[in-house]
């Protein structure tokens, strides 16, 4: 057993699990034993507010998993993490992504370096650039004014920027657009680069060690695409910036460094779009509304560092999360937006919480004998009702679930929203509660059906129920909430780390397949037969690289 399986804490959730298992205790009793649950399981902060009383989970359970968190000492590695400590012990780095939200004027102290200087220096930067890209004072080469951003990034120098900007398309800065290219499939840099014009196209490079190789061929690509157009390589400064932390590959690829807008290696890829990643972002919305992303963030970040446990959104989202997955054996997540600029939000926690705390050793590199992480995914609902809401409702596996709500929309068609919350509300009552054979049975006996076939179909048409999910409603969709939203997923999955005992913030698990590829890369361009790897490698990558020759012997 492990510190964390065999400690009094998890011991005595496992007696009240089991306890509770025994007394087929469901969510409709545990409302019906609590009358005040709906207001105690509610918790509200800044125009957010959290309803987990669709949690199977009593008072006492949330009692026991405090204590868990208590043992686990996670306000300790809360202040940790916030005072610069190297709480990424396998990288030996502080995670400081609250500094660069930091908007409370109070140093940071990392090594004796106040960090915020620098970090207010590169947002100064930041400011100073997007003012001139909106007020026509940068141009392109042949003197034209910037009307297309370009961010080429992949991971969390992607998802994150273009999950806020689709969120926040509702704010979007008039005059420009931005677009997204992170795939090293050139259909994607091609089907963007079609609809842009040179002369008024700026490329944001995006890598954190501008050593990725989807982000770096894409990068070379869009750079023949500006040198085609203007024969100069001049034009390179004025059509690319980069968001690096790697000075010399910037300077290597031929971006002027006084236009190279700097972040630091406290941050990790997932947790960047608060720095200078965010920049697209910035151009795409406007400064203003990018300072209120900071805000919304650093409101989040007050509200874990100084809430007591028990009233803590992500403190208890994490929890929550830890139950469901460890003692009732869900293995995903589902996140189930109720707004479709929500869509691609659901792609960026995916990364954010896989990346984190998809692994196997704790801390001191013990292999783990519990679950962590679980899948996260999900698609904005009403779209996933007519998709996979089967599954969650009648399917076989337990899938616990995040409804997010926006109560005031950015648009004036009041008939659509209140069919789009009519629904989400129904779907986490219907989770809940179900609809039992007998009931069923009644109902179609009631409309006349016969009785041996009411009987046939009862068992398809009943709903097991007590299916746990949580309500987020947020009063907007605007830069603040979607940042303190944000912000409140980050810390999530930070408590589940340290309950989990794992280091939320190394991806060591992208590695071997980064490894295998230069290999494959290199049978592919080196003459003769690949015969180094297994068989079914050697045929796959022969056949692509009979391919190739095909492909190179037609262009
Ligand atoms: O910003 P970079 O260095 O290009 O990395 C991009 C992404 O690649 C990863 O390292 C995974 O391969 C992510 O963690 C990161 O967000």
């Amino acid at each position: 057993m492990s510190d964390l399986t065999s400690s009094a804490a998890w011991q005595a959730l496992d007696a009240h699990h089991k306890a509770m298992v025994r007394a087929g205790q469901t969510i409709k009793d545990l409302f019906k034993a609590e009358p005040e649950r709906a207001d105690q399981m509610w918790i509200e902060t800044h125009g957010l507010r959290l309803d987990y009383s669709k949690n199977r989970v009593s008072a006492e359970t949330m009692r026991l998993l405090l204590g868990l968190a208590k043992a686990r000492r996670l306000e300790e590695w809360r202040a940790r993490m916030a005072e610069g400590e190297a709480v990424n012990n396998t990288e030996h780095r502080a995670v400081l992504h609250m500094a660069l939200r930091n908007r409370s004027g109070a140093g940071i102290t990392v090594d004796g370096v106040n960090v915020m200087t620098e970090v207010n220096a590169v947002l100064a930067q930041m400011k100073t650039f997007v003012a001139s890209v909106h007020d026509g004072t940068w141009r392109g080469f042949g003197g034209e004014q910037i009307t297309d951003v370009v961010n080429i990034g992949i991971g969390g120098s992607h998802l994150g920027p273009q999950a806020a900007m689709d969120s926040l398309r509702s704010h979007a800065h008039a005059g420009i657009s931005v677009h997204y290219v992170s795939n090293v499939d050139a259909h994607d840099i091609d089907g963007v680069l079609t609809t842009l014009n040179p002369e008024t196209t700026l490329f944001i490079v995006a890598s954190k060690t501008f050593t990725t190789q989807e982000t770096m061929t894409n990068a070379q690509t869009a750079r023949r695409w500006v040198l085609d157009h203007f024969g100069d390589e001049k034009a390179v400064a004025r059509h690319f910036v980069a968001l690096s932390t790697n000075v010399d590959a910037v300077t290597d690829f031929g971006i002027d460094t006084s236009n190279m807008f700097r972040f630091w290696d406290w941050v990790g890829g997932r947790y960047s779009l608060w720095s200078a990643i965010g920049l697209s972002l910035a151009l795409g919305i406007g400064w203003a509304n990018f300072e209120r992303v900071l805000d919304g963030g650093h409101a989040m970040d007050q509200h874990f560092l100084n809430s007591p446990l028990d009233r803590n959104m992500p403190v208890i989202l994490g929890l929550l999360g830890v139950w469901n997955s460890n003692f009732l054996g869900a293995a995903s997540h589902a996140v189930l937006p109720y707004d479709q600029r929500l869509d691609r939000f659901v792609d960026h926690l995916q990364q954010l919480d896989m990346e984190s705390n998809g692994k196997r050793v704790n801390r001191e590199g013990a292999v783990v004998n519990y679950q962590t992480g679980p899948v996260i995914w999900g698609r904005p609902g009403t779209n996933g009702q007519h998709a996979f809401y089967q599954l969650i409702h009648q399917g076989t596996r337990l899938v616990p679930a995040d409804f997010i709500a926006i109560l005031h929309p950015d648009h004036h068609h009041l008939e659509h929203h209140k069919i789009l919350l009519a629904n989400l509300c129904a779907q986490t009552e219907a989770l809940m509660v179900g609809k039992s054979e007998e009931q069923v049975r009644a109902q179609m006996l009631a409309s006349g059906m016969a009785a041996e076939e009411a009987a046939r179909l009862a068992p398809h048409r009943t709903f097991p129920g007590n299916i746990p999910t949580n309500t987020l409603l947020l009063d907007r969709l605007d830069p603040f909430h979607f940042g303190q939203l944000l912000a409140l997923y980050e810390h999530k999955v930070f408590t589940q780390g340290i309950i989990w005992g794992v280091n939320s913030f190394d991806q060591w698990g992208v590695e071997l397949g980064k490894e295998l590829a230069q290999s494959i890369l290199s049978d592919l361009e080196a003459v003769g037969e690949i015969t180094r790897h297994d068989a079914s490698t050697n045929r796959l990558a022969t056949l692509v690289k009979t391919t190739l020759m095909e492909e190179q012997g037609t262009n």
